[in-house]
């Protein structure tokens, strides 16, 4: 059976006193299953601190973006070896917002995606279509063709380790919600392409998590459906009371 996973995506927000204010009220009141994990993605400089909040928990603490190089000449960039370091565990990979701000690409994604199974990072890896993209039906083409590269040259025991986060850019920061049922048929198309590229069995181990205006008040909702396997949460994962549903969403 796959276990869930709830993660929290700050994105650029907060400072380092309300970081750990968050981080302290969710150690000591997360609620632990088998059932379910709970991941913080964070600033980078808010990393250690959590780590160093969380040791004992079971709450696991992420990056939001990493360099697929280990070290070198990357003003400005954060290697795979020093989120290691710290203690990180997950890390997003080619979410909407750095594809569109930040000129990232299927094969950028592909080599971090590398980099990160290279040093036992767990990636995160985003897809998802523009609205543009789904009223002219290209959905299901479009997320094949993000899914298939970002995964190119894994083996499957790679593939079955790496979470999938589909996210309609539409409904990213929009309160739009793909409905349940629109993006458990997404979800059910990755698991299908994964298939593909691999086989039935790793396709069935692989987490897939719908993301775009998850709340405590639709989780559930998005939970039921049969290929979403978590949420990958932006604005409602920043307080601890609306992060804390959600995880407790996932224990249910
Ligand atoms: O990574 C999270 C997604 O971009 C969703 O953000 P949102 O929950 O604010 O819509």
């Amino acid at each position: 059976m796959r276990k869930r996973v709830i993660a929290g995506n700050w994105k650029m927000n907060k400072v380092l006193s309300e970081a750990n204010d968050f981080i302290e009220e969710v150690a000591e009141k997360a609620p632990q299953s088998e059932k379910s994990e709970a991941v913080v993605c964070a600033p980078f400089p808010f990393l250690p601190s959590l780590l160093e909040k969380t040791k004992g928990t079971d709450i696991k603490i992420g990056a939001q973006n990493m360099h697929h190089e280990d070290k070198g000449a990357f003003t400005g960039e954060v290697s795979p070896v020093m989120l290691k370091d710290l203690g990180v565990s997950h890390v997003v990979l080619g979410h909407s917002e750095r594809r569109e701000h930040f000129a990232e690409t299927d094969e950028s994604v592909n080599k971090k995606v590398h980099a990160a199974f290279n040093h036992q990072l767990t990636p995160i890896v985003c897809v998802g279509e523009t609205l543009e993209q789904r009223e002219a039906d290209e959905t299901k083409d479009h997320v094949e063709k993000q899914v298939t590269k970002a995964v190119e040259g894994l083996s499957d025991d790679q593939v079955a380790s790496t979470i999938i986060a589909y996210e309609p850019i539409w409904a990213i920061g929009t309160g739009k919600t793909a409905s349940s049922e629109e993006a458990n048929e997404v979800c059910t198309h990755i698991r299908n392409v994964v298939g593909k590229i691999t086989s039935q069995e790793t396709a069935d181990q692989v987490v897939i998590q719908y993301g775009g205006s998850v709340k405590p008040a639709n989780i559930d909702e998005l939970l039921s459906q049969s290929d979403i396997d978590g949420a990958l949460v932006g604005g409602a994962s920043v307080e601890a009371d609306s992060y804390l549903q959600l995880v407790e969403a996932g224990t249910k």
